[in-house]
């Protein structure tokens, strides 16, 4: 299929991002592959800086604030998109639609709500979006959609900002005047501080163990402002983690790789997206097993030879899709979110459809 000797990826990753993944050592992959890696230039059209083979990207933050209505973060992203229609033969990791799903808790949260996984023991605590600033609204909404305290109130938006990261537990109706609409408030789980961080790679995962928030109970204490990064980093040292001594004596349950797997495939089928990360905590006494947090991209903190199994996905992401090219009719059924329906989802798309949930 190639009509040229090498094979570009055009990626585009946030400074931060690039140095916190030492991104100059994946050139030397690239090269012993036969990929150049060229970063897309977003303020430009992207048809001077192609032929591209395939795009990866982590553009989460522009997408937000385009959806904001940020018109420059707007016209970048519609560079990406036009390319992405006129060039059907370029595989993308990860399809925008699917990005943008993510970038929403409430939309990412009833995306996998409705999947099924809850005959497998795998839940999403009871959630609820809070768009009102009306005291007794908020209660009703709370009550009738079975959010109980305490509950986790977080902003609507996921990712692209620091504001995304900056949580608060309300532990009585008193500490509902703390939500901050538009936010999700999601029951909390009890958990013995232990966070499941499963990375996502394609078909390939890995579970890292973080420290979480401790167990929390009803009461008429006043709400907890924290940053989900003061928490759940590898290196997290918060006084929340800390367990009371009443509950140092539960046993805490040991995740099962089948069940891990489960998770993985439903998760991955349903939103269509290779590079995830699925933070899940498993709940005391009943042994089931909660999604709290799906991260597009996230930080493979952990991950072994990361860059080595990016490879491997780039190589099976262009292959699967120079397959569909050549049968674009042969739909097994199985919804892999890949790129061709990406783009028949993108030439449907509208101006103003900047996020569709
Ligand atoms: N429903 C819940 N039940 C129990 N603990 C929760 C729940 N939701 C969040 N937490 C706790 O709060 C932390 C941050 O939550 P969450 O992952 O939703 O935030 P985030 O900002 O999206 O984090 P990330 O940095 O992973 O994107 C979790 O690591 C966990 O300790
Ligand atoms: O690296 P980035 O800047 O993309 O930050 C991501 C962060 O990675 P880091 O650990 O390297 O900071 C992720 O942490 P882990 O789940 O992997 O622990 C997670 O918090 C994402 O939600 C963040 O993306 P954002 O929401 O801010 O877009
Ligand atoms: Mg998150």
């Amino acid at each position: 299929m190639e009509n040229k000797s090498t094979k570009v990826i055009g990626y585009w990753l946030s400074e931060k991002k690039t140095q916190k993944l030492n991104w100059t050592e994946f050139n030397f992959v690239c090269r012993k592959y036969g990929f150049e890696l060229v970063k897309l230039d977003l303020s430009r059209d992207l048809e001077e800086q192609g032929p591209f083979t395939v795009i990866l990207h982590k553009l989460t933050d522009i997408i937000a604030l385009a959806i904001q209505g940020d018109p420059e973060a707007q016209a970048m992203i519609s560079r990406v998109e036009n390319y992405i229609k006129c060039h059907p033969e370029v595989a993308i990791i990860d399809p925008l639609e699917s990005v943008r799903k993510l970038l929403d808790r409430y939309c990412s949260y009833s995306f996998i709500h409705d999947s099924g996984l809850e005959k497998a023991n795998v839940f999403i605590p009871s959630f609820v979006e809070l768009t009102s600033n009306d005291f007794e609204e908020n209660l009703k909404t709370l009550r009738m959609a079975g959010v109980n305290f305490p509950f986790v109130c977080k902003p609507s938006v996921a990712h692209g900002s620091s504001n995304a990261h900056k949580l608060r537990m309300i532990f009585n109706e008193e500490g509902v005047k703390d939500c901050r609409p538009p936010c999700v408030a999601q029951s909390f789980v009890n958990h013995n501080a232990v966070l499941y961080k499963i990375y996502l790679v394609g078909d390939e995962h890995f579970l890292v163990e973080r420290p979480s928030l401790k167990n929390f109970y009803p009461s008429d204490r006043g709400t907890i402002f924290f940053d989900s990064h003061d928490v759940s980093k590898a290196d997290s040292t918060s006084s929340l983690s800390i367990l009371d001594p009443d509950d140092r004596e539960l046993s805490t349950i040991q995740p099962e790789a089948s069940k891990l797997q489960q998770i993985v495939r439903v998760v991955r089928r349903k939103l269509g997206m290779s590079l995830m990360g699925i933070d899940v905590v498993i709940e005391n006494g009943s042994g089931r097993y909660g999604i709290i947090d799906i991260n597009a991209y996230p930080g493979y903190d952990g991950y072994p030879n990361f860059f080595q199994s990016l490879m491997n996905l780039i190589l099976e992401m262009i292959n699967q899709h120079n397959c569909d090219l050549i049968s674009p009719g042969d739909d097994s059924g199985f919804d892999t979110g890949d790129s061709s329906d990406e783009k028949k989802k993108q030439s449907a798309a509208t101006e103003d459809s900047w996020f569709n949930c």
